[in-house]
């Protein structure tokens, strides 16, 4: 486990500028070292406000787009091209305007996909594929992801893993189905704590007033079950990622001064 460590800045804009700077090192570094990157996308404001930014980026043609696996945290379980689904979002912000290699973008299913409505075979089926992508110098049955990203949601959920629901209980599952999930829609797909902590890297993303009392109640100690946030951490590094509206109910402490 790796204790958090805390970037404020000044807005949500410069926010999503140098969370995309700090992403596309992390992938040309990784392309270097090992020859390929992966990455787990978020969806939510703050994930697609991220995108949105790379997307904008002049450093973004730095990176080798078709040596990048794209994996994501969670799903809505809708209709493919649904406008609410996090593949539409992250595409429409970025995905589309990069050659990726298709075979390596790695889409949560649909609910009009091959497992129809049945979101626990879907969610099923989401788990073997990271299984068969892991490596044996992998920690599990998934890979161990260079950077994963969560949005915190206001309830402090990240993923789909809602306070006190069953999904954020899981401690064997790498995916779960979730049912009746606070935030609409109700049915949705989401990677579980121990997979998220396979991660090299967990990222946390929180901009906005609506963010302030979520990163307070996960960055002072509260249980995960309570506050999924507060489980959510990397192998080797657990960054949170704020704007100063977010750090607003936080002790300076947590923070150091020249980071605000
Ligand atoms: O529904 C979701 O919400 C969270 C947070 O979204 P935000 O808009 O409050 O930033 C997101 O992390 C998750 O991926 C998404 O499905």
């Amino acid at each position: 486990m790796s204790a958090p460590q805390l970037v404020v800045h000044r807005d949500k804009e410069l926010m999503a500028q140098a969370a995309a700077a700090r992403l596309i090192t992390k992938i040309v570094d990784a392309q270097a070292a090992r020859g390929s990157a992966s990455v787990v996308l978020t969806g939510g404001r703050n994930g697609n406000g991220l995108l949105a930014a790379l997307a904008e980026a002049p450093a973004r043609d730095a990176v080798d787009w078709s040596r990048l696996d794209l994996w994501w945290g969670d799903e809505r379980f809708l209709p493919e091209g649904d406008p609410e689904r996090n593949i539409t979002q992250a595409r429409e912000a970025l995905l589309d305007s990069v050659p990726l290699d298709p075979s390596r973008v790695h889409v949560m299913p649909a609910s009009d996909g091959p497992y129809g409505s049945d979101v626990e075979a879907a969610a099923a089926s989401y788990a073997t594929e990271l299984a068969a992508a892991a490596r044996p110098e992998d920690h599990g049955p998934v890979p161990t992801f260079d950077v994963l990203m969560l949005g915190v949601g206001p309830d402090t959920h990240v993923a789909s893993l809602f306070p006190e629901l069953p999904g954020v209980r899981e401690t064997e599952r790498t995916v779960v189905a979730v049912h009746g999930a606070p935030k609409p829609p109700p049915t949705r797909i989401s990677l579980t704590l121990p997979a998220i902590r396979a991660a090299h890297e967990v990222w946390l993303l929180a901009a906005g007033e609506d963010k302030a009392k979520a990163a307070e109640i996960a960055l002072s100690g509260a249980g995960e079950i309570q506050a999924p946030a507060a489980g959510a951490y990397g192998r080797s590094r657990t960054l949170w990622l704020l704007d100063a509206a977010a750090a607003s109910a936080l002790p300076r402490a947590l923070y150091p001064p020249a980071s605000a």
